[in-house]
C-alpha cells in the first residue's frame, strides 16, 4: 500500500468513528453566546434612503479627490475621541455643519463618529459594545443608537468617518461611512487589511503604536489586492467573502512611542518609503494621539506645522485628524459625567477647536 492509499484508509476509519459519535460540547467552553439582529434586519430598521445614499456617494468622491491629490482642500476629520452621549454628539455636529459650510472653499470636515475604541488593556469600549456606561453591553441597542446617529449626520450634510475596529460589525453601518481608519492597534492586521479591500471607502491606515510605518505600507499594498477570505453576509450568516480590492487608501501619521512623526524630517522620510513600497505618498497627519503626547491642547501647533509644510510646497499632506469635543478635556467614566466633555482621550473645546479651524483657513488661501 502506498502512502496515499493507507491516507485514504486511515482517512476511513476516522469517518466510521465520527459517524458513530455523538455530538460534545466541551464543557469547559470560556464564553456563552446571545443572538443579535443580522445586519440587513438593522439596515430595513433604519434605511438609508436614496436621497442619502446619494450624498454618501457624493462625500466619498471628495474624500477620494482629496485623498488622491486631485482637489487641493484640506481633509479635517474632526471629532470626540469617542461618542458616549448621542445628544452630546448631535449638539457638537449641528456646530460643525454650520462651521463646514463657512470652511468649505479651503477645508472638507468629516465628523469622528468613533463607536469602537481600542483598549491597551482594558476599559470602556465604546457606543457600540456599552451604550449605557454601565457594563450591561446592550450591543443591539448599541447598533441602533449608532446607526441612527450616522445617519443623522448624513442629515446635516456632514461625512461621517470612523474606525473599524471589529471587522462583522462593519457592515451594520459601512453604507453610512465616507472615510474610515483603522488604528494603530490593528494596521497590522491580515484580517483588517481583507476588510478594507472590499470597502468601497477611503481608508487610513495608521502607523503601529511603536511609530513603525512599515506595516501601514504593507496594508496599503495588501488591501489594494483582491481577497478570499471568512465573514458574514448582510443575512448574519458565515460567508466565503471575495474582494476586489481598494485602491483608495493611504497613510496616518500617529506618532509613536518614541515621539511625533509629523516635522519635515519625517515627512520626507516617509514619501521617500512609500515610494519605494510603490505606493501613493498620500498622508493624513493625526494632530492627537502620540504627535500631541495626549496633551489636546497641542493639537493646534501639530496643524500650524502641517500647514507650513503645505505652504512649503509639501503636497503629500493632504488631511489632519483632530480630537475636539464641546468642552476641553477628558474625565474618568462615572455616575456623574459632566456634559460635553471626552470619556476617552482628552479633545480641544469647541471654542478652541473654531478658533484653529478659521485661523487654519487663513493659511490655506
Ligand atoms: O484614542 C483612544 C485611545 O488612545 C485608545 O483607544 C487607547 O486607549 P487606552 O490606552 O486608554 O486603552
Ligand atoms: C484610537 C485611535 O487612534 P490610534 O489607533 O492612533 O491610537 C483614535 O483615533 O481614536
Amino acid at each position: 500500500m502506498n502512502a496515499l492509499n493507507s491516507a485514504i484508509a486511515l482517512d476511513h476509519t476516522i469517518c466510521a468513528a465520527l459517524e458513530q459519535a455523538t455530538v460534545t460540547t466541551l464543557p469547559q467552553a470560556r464564553r456563552k453566546t446571545k443572538g443579535l439582529l443580522s445586519p440587513q434586519e438593522l439596515r430595513q430598521q433604519l434605511p438609508l434612503s436614496s436621497f442619502l445614499a446619494q450624498r454618501v456617494q457624493q462625500q466619498r468622491e471628495q474624500v477620494r479627490a482629496i485623498i488622491n491629490g486631485d482637489d487641493p482642500r484640506l481633509l479635517v476629520v474632526i471629532g470626540p475621541c469617542s461618542i458616549h452621549s448621542v445628544e452630546e454628539a448631535i449638539e457638537y455636529a449641528g456646530r460643525l455643519a454650520a462651521l463646514s459650510e463657512k470652511v468649505s472653499e479651503h477645508m472638507l470636515l468629516a465628523m469622528r463618529i468613533y463607536i469602537e475604541k481600542p483598549r491597551t488593556t482594558v476599559g470602556w469600549k465604546g457606543l457600540l459594545y456599552d451604550p449605557h456606561l454601565d457594563g450591561s453591553a446592550d450591543m443591539a441597542h448599541g447598533l441602533q443608537l449608532s446607526r441612527q446617529l450616522m445617519l443623522h449626520m448624513l442629515e446635516l450634510n456632514l461625512p461621517v468617518a470612523t474606525e473599524l475596529l471589529q471587522p462583522l460589525a462593519a457592515s451594520y453601518f459601512d453604507d453610512l461611512l465616507s472615510w474610515a481608519a483603522i488604528g494603530a492597534r490593528t494596521s497590522e492586521s491580515q484580517i483588517h487589511r481583507e476588510m478594507v479591500s472590499g470597502l468601497q471607502l477611503p481608508v487610513g491606515f495608521k502607523n503601529g503604536t511603536d511609530g513603525s510605518v512599515g506595516i501601514a505600507l504593507d496594508a496599503m499594498r495588501s488591501a489594494a489586492h483582491a481577497h478570499q477570505h471568512f465573514g458574514l453576509d448582510l443575512q448574519g450568516r458565515a460567508a466565503l467573502v471575495e474582494t476586489q480590492g481598494n485602491p483608495d487608501t493611504h497613510l496616518v501619521l500617529r506618532g509613536g512611542h518614541a515621539g511625533p512623526n509629523y516635522d519635515a524630517q519625517s515627512i520626507a522620510q516617509v514619501c521617500a518609503a512609500m515610494r519605494a513600497a510603490g505606493v501613493e505618498a498620500s498622508l493624513m497627519v493625526d494632530c492627537s494621539h502620540a504627535n500631541s503626547g495626549k496633551n489636546p491642547q497641542l493639537q493646534p501647533k501639530v496643524l500650524q506645522s502641517v500647514l507650513a509644510q503645505r505652504a512649503a510646497g509639501e503636497r503629500s499632506l493632504r488631511a489632519v485628524m483632530l480630537e475636539s469635543n464641546l468642552l476641553d478635556g477628558q474625565q474618568a467614566l462615572c455616575n456623574d459625567l459632566q456634559y460635553g466633555i471626552s470619556i476617552t482621550d482628552g479633545c480641544l473645546g469647541w471654542d478652541n477647536t473654531e478658533q484653529m479651524l478659521l485661523n487654519a483657513v487663513e493659511l490655506l488661501q
